[in-house]
């Protein structure tokens, strides 16, 4: 009954047809959609359709979401004739195979199930093919789901471990996990003899910030074992277990192009930071050929983990209520770093970057880093979220907040929220108003930006209208 038929489809000058979540099943037929010669934007998203994905869809789609189906076999080569599309979802089926060499020019939205997308060729013509496969290499990185950021780290190959970016492997491979810290700190400091701390008896020390005993010193650390965490813009973090059973997180820094004064006048800023929402920066070391800094280890990782990470059967979605909170304890630390001073800002803010206690409080990490590696360096280091004013406008690209503003409001529900929220809770207004505030965050003019602390402000009041027996996290 749900079936896509002939007679379903009149002639119409429709240029946009929605039908997400409507269980549709079966195939497409063929032609259904001919008699809509003006349709620009189709989505049939959240469906159950089957076969092979359709041959003849209109060629002037400026959209297409065939997302979360049960389309099989191959990208069909008819994406050839797609001249016009710009934006293309197909994440969330069984489909194999890569895209064919495009001429899809305007295509700046892809996304699909794997992280991995076949590369595409710049500007047209004969572009280097590349099969999809479990652990395949990509040309490009897409970032999945809610974070529609893609096709932003252009030209970086990235060897691909289960969902999670392991090695930039144009700059020269990395460290396999297991990898100890120790290894690489030990060998970089052998017969450095300049820089780091020299405590009286000449060793060199960690130099640790607050009032927590310390608790573990440089060589505890060296002897720890250690495990990747993950490759981020200033360099590797690792998860390092100490003899006596303390975790810390462990960041490598590297291309630090300030000098030692500089460095330890910047890093001094970023410890003295302490307020519940952050991330604790516990020690730093510096030498000549090592810079290392200890974090506490967030046991429950990252937001990003958390939304994009396991796709499988068995996973609890993040409810609305866990949400939120995360909003508002992330929006707590950023307001807390703005209040230090009209020139501290975080630098890089994206979901990798927010952290979760095992209650799922929410901490913000990461930040000051992008003032650490030299200036000249940063703008097009991070891909977080930053200012238009401090990005280099030249950037290509689609960035979150701009895809968001393509989109009118009307359409956020189908096209901008995630589904799995909507289908188990009724929460559809606090998400429009929590997404208006993040829109208006973005907004290109810094007058037209609300304070951290508005932004506090108006996430408390969305959570006082929580129903019943939902409260805000305490301030
Ligand atoms: N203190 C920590 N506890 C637990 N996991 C962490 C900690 N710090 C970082 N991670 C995780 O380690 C991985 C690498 O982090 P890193 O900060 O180096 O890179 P990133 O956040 O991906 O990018 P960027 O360097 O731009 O911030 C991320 O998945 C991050 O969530």
């Amino acid at each position: 009954e749900n079936q896509i038929s002939h007679p379903t489809i009149q002639p119409s000058s429709a240029s946009v047809l929605r039908l997400p979540g409507f269980a549709l099943t079966g195939e497409i037929p063929l032609g259904v959609f001919s008699n809509l010669t003006q349709l620009r934007t189709l989505s049939l998203r959240l469906n159950a359709l089957t076969g092979n994905l359709p041959q003849d869809l209109a060629n002037y789609l400026v959209r297409l979401n065939l997302a979360e189906n049960n389309f099989t076999g191959e990208i069909s080569p008819g994406f050839n004739n797609f001249t016009r599309l710009g934006t293309l979802f197909l994440e969330d089926n069984s489909l194999s195979g890569s895209l064919p060499d495009l001429k899809l020019q305007k295509l700046k939205q892809f996304q699909w199930g794997a992280i991995v997308v076949p590369s595409i060729p710049n500007g047209g013509g004969e572009g280097k093919r590349k099969k999809l496969s479990g652990g395949a290499i990509a040309e490009r990185r897409v970032v999945v789901s809610q974070d529609r950021l893609t096709l932003n780290r252009l030209n970086k190959r990235w060897e691909i471990q289960g969902d999670k970016p392991i090695v930039d492997a144009e700059n020269g491979g990395g460290y396999g996990s297991g990898y100890s810290v120790a290894a690489a700190a030990a060998a970089a400091m052998v017969g450095s003899g300049k820089g780091g701390d020299l405590n009286s008896a000449g060793a060199k020390k960690l130099v640790f910030f607050g009032k927590a005993p310390r608790v573990f010193d440089l060589e505890d650390l060296l002897r720890a074992s250690a495990e990747v965490l993950g490759k981020g813009t200033f360099g590797t973090a690792y998860k390092a277990v100490l003899e006596m059973g303390t975790v810390v997180a462990v960041k490598r820094l590297r291309d630090v192009t300030i000098s030692e004064r500089e460095f330890r006048e910047k890093i001094e800023t970023v410890g003295a930071m302490d307020h519940e929402n952050l991330v604790p920066l516990r020690a730093y070391y510096y030498s000549r050929d090592e810079k290392l800094l200890v974090y506490d280890y967030m046991s429950m990782g990252s937001l990003s983990a958390l939304l994009h990470g396991n796709k499988g059967a068995g996973r609890t979605p993040l409810d609305w209520k866990i949400r939120s909170g995360i909003a508002l304890a992330t929006a707590r630390g950023i307001e807390y770093l703005h209040s230090q001073g009209p020139s501290v800002s975080h630098g890089n803010i994206k979901s990798s970057n927010i952290l979760l206690t095992q209650s799922y409080d929410a901490r913000v990490s990461d930040f000051g880093l992008a003032h650490l590696v030299g200036p000249t360096s940063t703008p097009n280091r991070v891909a977080g979220y930053r200012a238009p004013e401090v990005t280099d406008p030249r950037k290509e690209g689609v960035d979150l907040p701009r895809w968001v503003q393509s989109i009118v409001r009307e359409e956020w529900t189908s096209e901008v929220f995630d589904a799995e929220l909507l289908r188990y809770q009724n929460v559809e207004e606090e998400m429009v108003q929590l997404l208006q505030l993040g829109v208006d965050c973005a907004a290109q003019y810094p007058d037209n930006r609300p304070s951290m602390s508005d932004v506090t402000r108006r996430i408390e009041e969305l959570c006082r209208d929580w129903p019943a027996g939902r409260s805000c996290p305490p301030a």
